[in-house]
């Protein structure tokens, strides 16, 4: 109730002629009338019902509801919420950000080509159930077997928030996130009231907070909350990975190894390739919570293995990422990692072991097992990385052709070590 009493701060005000709209950085031709325009700049905070009658308003005007809009000294590009109900077949979106980024999400695919989306919150017969886990809360089980590829999810967020929002005082901030969840269709609120509020504070911004994941737009990174995935728990070796596909402002989750029925489907919150400390530090102060996954909590004896594992495949790749002519890489070094990788359980993360495996093996001018592991590279860097990835297209090429590749026999002639443990020599 506090909330809807703030004052609505002066918006656009300065920024553009009153015909117009700040896009890109130019005001450019507003698609909303003067009219409307005014009542934005003359301090307006107008109800639901008036904001979806003025947008209504106006042909081809692209929200759902007029976006109301705050700015200040630190925040001088003013930052608003857009919704969009209609958008991915009905199940709508909000936008917290910029007025020039939300126009740049409006000409993606997601937004422009509808049928982009066919494919995208498909959940009526999904491989999982939910489950609860003592001291995890809920998480998702296979209920049939999944292969490595095969995909679990594709969906669209609820809420793109720009942390520019930061920048706002923290009841205007919080009055956007109540706006937008408003503006969402009534069952898509239901989804997002039924996400966990792990941190006890404001209702909406801490089911963001636990929920959200980063994403990037036009190199802008962003918070996105996708109901499906968010039911997924974070585990340090997952069975699953995930990736953000930018054109169609999807989310995509797929099985990285066979899963069979009973099993958790378990994704990474983190960077795994860290030793147990730092990732339980990681997930505490970014995440706030106390891992309880099977590697958190395994036995000191067994956690210090899996640390001296790490800390190998960390050597082994300093020494594989030495280019100069005093490099020790040899190709039983990248075996040694890519078993390393496998005995740790980070199968999610093996395309970049892969990577490193094909590089040395066509530095050392030997064109098939580079070609075999681009292949491997390519496969799992997809499900990790997704579709836009440099890797994956070096990878691509390498895979087609390694003579080609700017690391061909770029070792060739380079003594070969007989020792191929973690023996980059300090
Ligand atoms: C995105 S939600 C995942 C779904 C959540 N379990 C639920 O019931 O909605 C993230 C929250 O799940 C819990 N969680 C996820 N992975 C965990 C893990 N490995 N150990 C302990 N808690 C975990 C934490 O409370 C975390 O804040």
């Amino acid at each position: 109730d506090t909330l809807q009493q703030v004052p609505q701060k002066p918006i656009l005000a300065d920024a553009c002629p009153s015909d117009s709209i700040l896009h890109n950085g130019e005001c450019q031709p507003a698609i909303l009338g003067a009219q409307t325009m005014d009542n934005i700049r003359q301090n307006t905070t107008i109800t639901l019902e008036e904001a979806r009658a003025s947008a209504q308003e106006h042909e081809g005007f692209p929200w759902t509801f007029l976006p109301e809009c705050y700015s200040n000294e630190k925040q001088t590009e003013p930052v608003c919420v857009f919704s969009d109900q209609d958008f991915a077949g009905g199940r709508g979106i909000f936008l917290v950000t910029t007025t020039p980024l939300a126009y740049e999400m409006l000409k993606k695919p997601a937004f422009s080509q509808p049928e982009a989306l066919s494919r995208m919150n498909q959940h009526s017969n999904p491989p999982f159930e939910e489950h609860d886990f003592p001291g995890k809360g809920r998480g998702i089980v296979a209920n049939k077997t999944l292969h490595r590829g095969d995909q679990i999810f594709a969906s669209t967020p609820l809420v793109i928030s720009n942390p520019l929002s930061y920048n706002l005082v923290d009841s205007e901030r919080l009055r956007l996130g109540h706006r937008g969840v408003d503006t969402l269709p009534p069952d898509t609120q239901k989804l997002f009231w039924g996400l966990l509020d792990h941190f006890k504070g404001d209702p909406v911004e801490d089911r963001i907070n636990t929920n959200a994941f980063d994403i990037t737009i036009n190199k802008v990174q962003q918070y996105a909350v996708m109901p499906e995935i968010a039911m997924m728990n974070h585990d340090c070796r997952p069975n699953a990975a995930y990736f953000w596909d930018e054109d169609t402002l999807s989310h995509y989750v797929h099985a990285t190894q066979t899963i069979y029925p009973g099993e958790e489907i378990t994704i990474t919150y983190i960077n795994n390739e860290r030793k147990r400390e730092a990732r339980m530090k990681n997930l505490k102060t970014n995440w706030g919570f106390d891992c309880s996954c099977s590697s958190c909590a395994a036995h000191p004896i067994f956690a210090a293995e899996s640390d001296a594992r790490i800390q190998a495949i960390e050597n082994i790749a300093e020494a594989l990422n030495d280019w100069t002519s005093s490099s020790t890489a040899t190709p039983e070094m990248a075996e040694t990692m890519l078993s390393l990788y496998a005995q740790e359980r980070l199968e999610a993360s093996m395309g970049v072991a892969y990577k490193h495996a094909a590089e040395v093996y066509s530095s050392f001018g030997d064109r098939y097992t580079a070609i075999k592991y681009a292949q491997l590279a390519l496969e799992m860097l997809h499900l990790d990385r997704g579709f836009n990835d440099n890797d994956i297209k070096f990878m691509l090429a390498m895979a087609k052709d390694p003579e080609q590749s700017w690391s061909w026999k770029k070792r060739v002639g380079h003594k070969r070590f007989e020792d191929s443990s973690c023996g980059h020599a300090h």
